[in-house]
This record gives structure tokens, C-alpha cells and sequence, in this order.
């Protein structure tokens, strides 16, 4: 599981007035739990995008276990992120035509990362998630189903840390509660740190952090102990 440690962090772009992201310091522990939730447009996928070393900051620090993202080259960004971030994104990012199974592997595969034993770990995942159609086609999998898929994907490689954004949307409230328990059990039980971006109170209010974000700054950070208060 990785700490994160960002300090003056901040985007902006051509023609607008005030940066969409601006943080001037923010510290995640190893192994918590945290969702990041604010409106529309109030920076969330910047925040993802930034932290995951999708997109670059020009200035400042966003540090992973004491790993700064933002000296790196897009190729070395590429690569840590690969071996250390698991992402399930909201539209899945899964492959029509492919099972379930090689959904889980295509990542390991294109980068020729593919090692002994992913397919073993892959199956267990996909055990863990409660799928046990490995060979069933991704387009004929229910929508909260290709999500559990999409969640094992994201722990094959054992991440350090496990990103999700709006994992429950598009999903119906018994696929999005079994969604919600497992990335809360999987992240714990594969020592990820885990970040949530959601509006979902079932997802929110179970995390042990929740950080609202609005026109790109940090408007509450609320620790779960003062939620439940
Ligand atoms: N490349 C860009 N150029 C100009 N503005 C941008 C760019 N990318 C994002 N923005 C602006 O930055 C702000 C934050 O966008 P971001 O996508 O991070 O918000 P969000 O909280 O994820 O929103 P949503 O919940 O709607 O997905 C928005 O006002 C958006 O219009």
C-alpha cells in the first residue's frame, strides 16, 4: 500500500481565470480509505488524472510512498503507473469479444507483462469478485458483472493502490452495493490504498475519508469518526 503526498499542486488553462485544480497541500495515508467527491466540474477527474500521472503538473509534488510523479517522463509515468495504480473506471474500459478472463489479462499482456501465475491470480480474483464464468464474452455480462470484472482487473498486478471513479453509477442499488463492499474488502485484503471519486452516499459514507472539492479547492476534509459523529 503507497502514501500520498501532494504540496503545491496546481492546473490551469489557457483563458480561464482561476486554476481547476489547486492544492497546496494534501496527505493520504497507506491503506486508507478515501472518497473525493464535489459537483460538476469541480475538478475530480483533474484530481485522477493528476494523481495517477495521466496528465503532468508543472510545479509542485504529488509523491507516491516518496515517489514524485511529477520529475518523470510520460513513459516512466506510464510505467510506474502501470505496476502500482489500479484503475476501474466508470465506462469499464473492457473489450467486446474477449472473456472475462483475457479482459483481466489484456492489460499484463499488451504491456509484455504477463507473468507466471497471473493467470492463477486471475482466477482467483475473479472468485473473490463472485463471477465463476471466466470464459463468458464481456458484451453478455450484466453491467454491475462487467464492473466486477473491471475491479479485478485493477488488483491483478497487487496495486499499492486502487482508483475508482464513480464505480456505482451506472449501476442499479443491489449491483452498486455489491460494487461498494468490494472494493472496500478487496482493498483491504490486497493492502491497497484506496480512493473513490463518488457521489454515492452508500460509498462515501463508508470510507474512512471523504474530501470535497469545489472550483478546484479542498472545502472539507472529513475523517469517518466525525461523519458517524
Ligand atoms: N483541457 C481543458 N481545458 C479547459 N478546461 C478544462 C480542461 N479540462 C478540464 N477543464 C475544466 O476544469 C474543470 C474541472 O474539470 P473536471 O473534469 O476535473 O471536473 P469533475 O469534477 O470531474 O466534473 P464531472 O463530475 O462533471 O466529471 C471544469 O470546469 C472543466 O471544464
Amino acid at each position: 500500500m503507497l502514501s500520498l503526498a501532494l504540496s503545491g499542486v496546481s492546473v490551469s488553462y489557457p483563458g480561464l481565470s482561476a486554476p481547476v485544480l489547486d492544492i497546496p497541500a494534501l496527505s493520504i495515508v497507506a491503506g486508507s480509505r478515501v472518497a473525493i467527491t464535489g459537483a460538476s466540474g469541480s475538478g475530480k477527474s483533474t484530481f485522477v488524472n493528476i494523481v495517477t500521472g495521466l496528465e503532468r503538473v508543472r510545479n509542485g509534488t504529488v509523491a507516491w510512498g516518496g515517489m514524485d510523479l511529477v520529475p518523470m517522463t510520460e513513459r516512466s509515468r506510464d510505467r510506474w503507473r502501470g505496476a502500482h495504480i489500479g484503475l476501474v473506471m466508470q465506462d469499464f474500459h473492457l473489450f467486446a469479444g474477449l472473456s472475462a478472463l483475457d479482459n483481466i489479462l489484456l492489460p499484463a499482456r499488451l504491456s509484455r507483462a504477463l507473468a507466471t501465475g497471473d493467470r492463477d491470480r486471475a482466477m482467483q480474483l475473479l472468485d473473490a469478485v463472485g463471477l465463476s464464468r471466466a470464459d463468458q464474452k464481456i458484451e453478455t455480462m450484466s453491467r454491475g458483472e462487467m464492473q466486477r470484472v473491471a475491479i479485478a482487473r485493477a488488483l491483478l498486478r497487487k496495486p499499492g493502490v486502487l482508483i475508482a471513479d464513480e464505480p456505482t453509477a451506472s449501476l442499479d442499488s443491489d449491483s452498486g452495493e455489491t460494487v461498494v463492499r468490494l472494493l472496500i474488502e478487496l482493498s483491504l485484503s490486497n493492502d491497497s490504498t484506496l480512493i473513490v471519486v463518488s457521489h454515492d452516499p452508500r460509498l462515501t459514507g463508508r470510507l474512512d475519508r471523504c474530501i470535497t472539492l469545489a472550483a478546484g479547492r479542498i472545502t472539507a476534509d472529513v475523517q469517518r469518526q466525525e461523519m458517524a459523529a
